[in-house]
């Protein structure tokens, strides 16, 4: 799922417009948002005809889209009324297509069975001005909003002041940043497509088919080791949940072999007999990825443990205490093969020297670059950065997985992804994929949404990853 910015998709629009002419773009693009309205509101109140529909509309295409679509609502019977936000900028032909169809303006927002939000779109900058925070702020009903939830900055999804909060958006050609970034003030999205074509995206998000398609499971001729082992340096006296948490996400992520070195040993086989556990790291054998850091504490036993992984010739996963410690000795990151670290904001502050910004994924972006490394930021988007720009997503659908050691699962789900063969970008973006959907599945097993812990996370990774691949088993069987 590309999604592109939206200097991007203006550029290709122009040259489209060029073509098919502005009117033309206009109308299609509104057909298809009525046509989403048409089935939000029989979907919510059984019918279309004598429903009533609000167009918030501001002075620019966004609100020339909605008057567009409340003339085809209208002409199918729905009382439509134009609130106008600068009623002598209003689009004029979408107005007189409105009034044409039988639609009306007026001032009242309360009491619509839907609202759509066409006060800005692609267009708008900076936090709304005070007559459109004043307008969304009356409103009660679900809302539909056009291109982008008003308040809502579509490049980074941030919102600095009143924002509409959308039940459904409909957005024209494809995805735009907002969509995946704030996917909770865009509520379901929905693209109706345009003629123009779009160049390959920098930003994206995984779809569960693509995290399905992704998953390494063993083939006819596969054995433990060519599958890939990973192996895992986690855990301390003070932390030995976490060796076991990491180790059991490694266990259960994929089906070869998963080593583990450290102090959590005893720990660790008492879970699960399945792993070949050592005390020392020097022991542990050869590994095709190394997952570190998770309750490894920050010391100079770490130091020493952190300097033996880095210094392989394989991937390498850092987390938790081993970010804070490369943090201090960065010149560990200089290796020529891949490093992944997964810090949350303040991980990613003492790895850089400032936290991250409002514009996540500029942040995450340039610190990526910055230090030569793939970086997954934790937070309720993950967002991940490859050092050549490509940014992948994991939209925020629910926060269920953010649970104390939720984050020691993520890293020995990512790091056996790792060691199977996918590169850091994609694993780092499937495991987070099914690390969210797993807390999900344990929230809801019995039903109603219930508080879970990492324990019933761990449980439920095999179910996730059943679940996305689900799709694409049934085609292999086909
Ligand atoms: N071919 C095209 O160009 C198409 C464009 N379409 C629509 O056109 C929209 C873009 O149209 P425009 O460029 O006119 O831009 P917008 O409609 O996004 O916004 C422009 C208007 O919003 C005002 N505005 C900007 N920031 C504001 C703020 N913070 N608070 C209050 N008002 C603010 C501006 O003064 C201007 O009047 C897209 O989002 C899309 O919905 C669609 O009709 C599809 C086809």
């Amino acid at each position: 799922m590309p999604a592109h910015e939206t200097a991007v998709v203006r550029s290709a629009e122009a040259a489209a417009n060029g073509t098919h002419g502005d009117a033309a773009m206009m109308r299609r693009a509104s057909f298809g948002l009525a046509t989403v309205l048409a089935a939000e509101l029989h979907a919510r109140t059984g019918g279309v005809a004598g429903r009533a529909v609000v167009l918030l509309v501001g002075s620019g295409g966004n609100g020339g889209d909605a008057l567009w679509a409340g003339a085809f609502l209208a002409r199918r019977g729905v009382a439509v009324t134009a609130v106008l936000l600068v009623p002598d900028r209003a689009h004029p032909a979408g107005l007189a297509a409105l009034l044409r169809s039988g639609g009306r303006v007026g001032t009242e927002v309360l009491g619509a069975d839907l609202v759509v939000d066409g006060i800005v779109g692609l267009s708008a900058r900076g936090p709304l001005r005070p007559a459109a925070a004043a307008l969304v702020d009356q409103v009660r009903s679900p809302v539909v909003a056009v291109d982008s939830p008003s308040g809502v900055d579509p490049d980074t999804g941030v919102s600095d002041g009143p924002a509409v909060s959308a039940a459904v958006t409909v957005t024209f050609g494809g995805l735009k940043p907002v969509h995946l970034l704030n996917a909770g003030a865009c509520g379901r999205t929905v693209v109706v497509d345009m003629p123009f074509a779009l160049p390959p995206a920098r930003l994206g998000a995984l779809s569960r088919t693509d995290v399905g398609a992704l998953w390494p499971v063993p083939g006819a001729a596969d054995d433990k080791y060519t599958q890939g082992v990973v192996g895992v340096v986690a855990g301390s006296a003070t932390y030995p949940g976490a060796a076991v948490l990491c180790t059991g996400a490694a266990v259960t992520a994929t089906s070869g072999m998963v080593r583990y070195a450290g102090s959590g040993r005893e720990a660790v086989l008492a879970r699960f007999p399945e792993v070949v556990a050592v005390d020392e790291v020097a022991d542990a054998g050869r590994v095709q990825a190394w997952v570190a850091g998770p309750g490894l504490g920050t010391g100079a036993h770490a130091l020493g443990v952190l300097r033996h992984v880095l210094d392989s010739d394989v991937p390498v996963l850092l987390d938790a205490d081993a970010i804070t410690v490369v943090g201090e000795h960065p010149e560990l990151l200089e290796r020529p093969a891949p490093t992944l670290l997964t810090p949350h904001a303040g991980e990613f502050a003492r790895l850089t020297g400032s936290a991250p910004t409002a514009d996540r994924v500029a942040s995450v972006r340039a610190a990526s670059a910055e230090l030569g490394v793939t970086l997954l930021l934790k937070g309720a988007t993950t967002i991940v950065a490859d050092r050549d720009g490509r940014v992948l997503v994991n939209p925020a659908t629910t926060s269920w997985v953010s649970t104390a050691g939720a984050g020691d699962l993520l890293s020995g789900l990512v790091g056996a992804l790792l060691a199977a063969g996918l590169d850091p970008l994609h694993a780092a973006a499937a495991g987070a994929h099914v690390h969210v959907l797993a807390a999900e599945l344990a929230a809801v097993s019995a039903g109603t949404g219930a508080p879970v812990s990492a324990s019933p996370v761990l449980e439920h990774l095999r179910a996730a990853v059943r679940t996305v691949r689900g799709d694409v088993w049934e085609d292999q069987r086909r």
